[in-house]
């Protein structure tokens, strides 16, 4: 078995949970890849008994790797995709970081974890991703084009509003008077678009879901659609230009430029323990769960 491991930074206090996944994939003689620059950083702080063989960026790694470990919070989750890719690798979100709602095991489950991975008692969720397409191209955004959560455009420079005109398969839908406009996956449904009044909707359906953020137009609502849909956006303000997020990736487009979203044509493996549903994460994390009355 042969496995990643990235981070984006060693944290005092956490040298004891790495030794423990390290001590338990070597145990069960899995081959550890570290992440070249979270190496340094954790040799920076703790003396580690082995030497790892290292990887830097998506061009390093193969679909020979059996699991790719996210070690931090949900915006660690976020950029393992940049180096997974379309590889079809697992990823398995290890939760050091606050909410993890998307890295889904506690630090102190990880022995736990280990065994269940070795023994293959996992299952492997697909995750849709979007992908947009911008005319004229930007390099900021290149080929890194793809979000697992969403795609948003927002207001840059200015406190006026933006009007994002929206088409759905050619066919105009609206022309949104707000502080920008959110594009979410099913996944992306329980961050940004949430905040904003969206749905949440379950991981395996095939939908994708259009919020506003802060609309003035009092009547508009997050509209779901099929995840088969092309949508055109064309933004205008008074500010020249504007800002346009993937997840947690940021570029500035100008107004002149039409943006084409789609669903990507690869999605992300997500590892789930059969005790960890995302309907129990809803009750856990978004705390469904707590009503006093249950
Ligand atoms: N007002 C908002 O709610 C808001 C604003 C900006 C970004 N975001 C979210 O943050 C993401 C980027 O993460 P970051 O770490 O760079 O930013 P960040 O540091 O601002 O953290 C965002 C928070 O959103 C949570 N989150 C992220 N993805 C989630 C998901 N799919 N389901 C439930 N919670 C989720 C994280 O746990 C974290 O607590 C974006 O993709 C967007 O969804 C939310
Ligand atoms: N590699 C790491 N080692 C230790 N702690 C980490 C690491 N990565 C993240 N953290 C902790 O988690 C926090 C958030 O991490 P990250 O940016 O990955 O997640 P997030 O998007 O804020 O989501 P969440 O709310 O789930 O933590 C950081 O402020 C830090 O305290």
């Amino acid at each position: 078995m042969k496995v990643g491991i990235y981070g984006q930074y060693y944290q005092d206090g956490l040298e004891v949970y790495l030794i423990e996944l390290l001590t338990e994939l070597e145990k069960n003689k899995v081959k550890i890849f570290f992440e070249q620059n979270y190496l340094s950083d954790i040799k920076n702080n703790v003396s580690l008994k082995n030497q790892y063989e290292t990887f830097s960026e998506f061009e390093d790694l193969d679909d020979s790797f059996n699991l790719f470990f996210s070690v931090g919070g949900d915006g660690t989750m976020l950029r393992s995709i940049l180096y997974v890719r379309d590889l079809n690798i697992p990823i398995i979100g290890i939760n050091v970081g606050r909410l993890g709602f998307l890295a889904t095991v506690q630090k102190d489950q990880i022995k736990k974890a280990v065994e269940a991975l070795v023994d293959g008692r996992y299952d492997v969720e697909e995750r849709s991703l979007l992908q947009i397409e911008t005319h004229p191209y930007n390099k900021d955004i290149g080929t890194v084009n793809f979000a697992m959560n969403e795609m948003a455009v927002s207001r840059k420079n200015t406190t006026s509003m933006i009007t994002v005109s929206t088409w759905l398969d050619d066919e105009y839908l609206t022309s949104y008077w707000a502080d920008g406009l959110i594009v979410s996956t099913p996944t992306g449904s329980t961050g940004y678009s949430l905040s904003c009044g969206g749905p949440v909707i379950t991981p395996d359906t095939n939908a994708f879901v259009i919020t506003p953020i802060a609309p003035h137009n009092l009547n508009a609502r997050p509209l779901v659609i099929p995840d088969k849909t092309v949508i055109k956006l064309t933004v205008f303000g008074r500010s020249m230009d504007y800002l346009l997020s993937l997840d947690s990736r940021i570029a500035t487009l100008s107004n002149e430029t039409e943006i084409y979203i789609k669903k990507a044509p690869f999605t992300i493996k997500m590892v789930e323990f059969r005790e960890e549903s995302f309907l129990k994460t809803l009750r856990k994390k978004l705390l469904w769960g707590e009503d006093k009355r249950n």
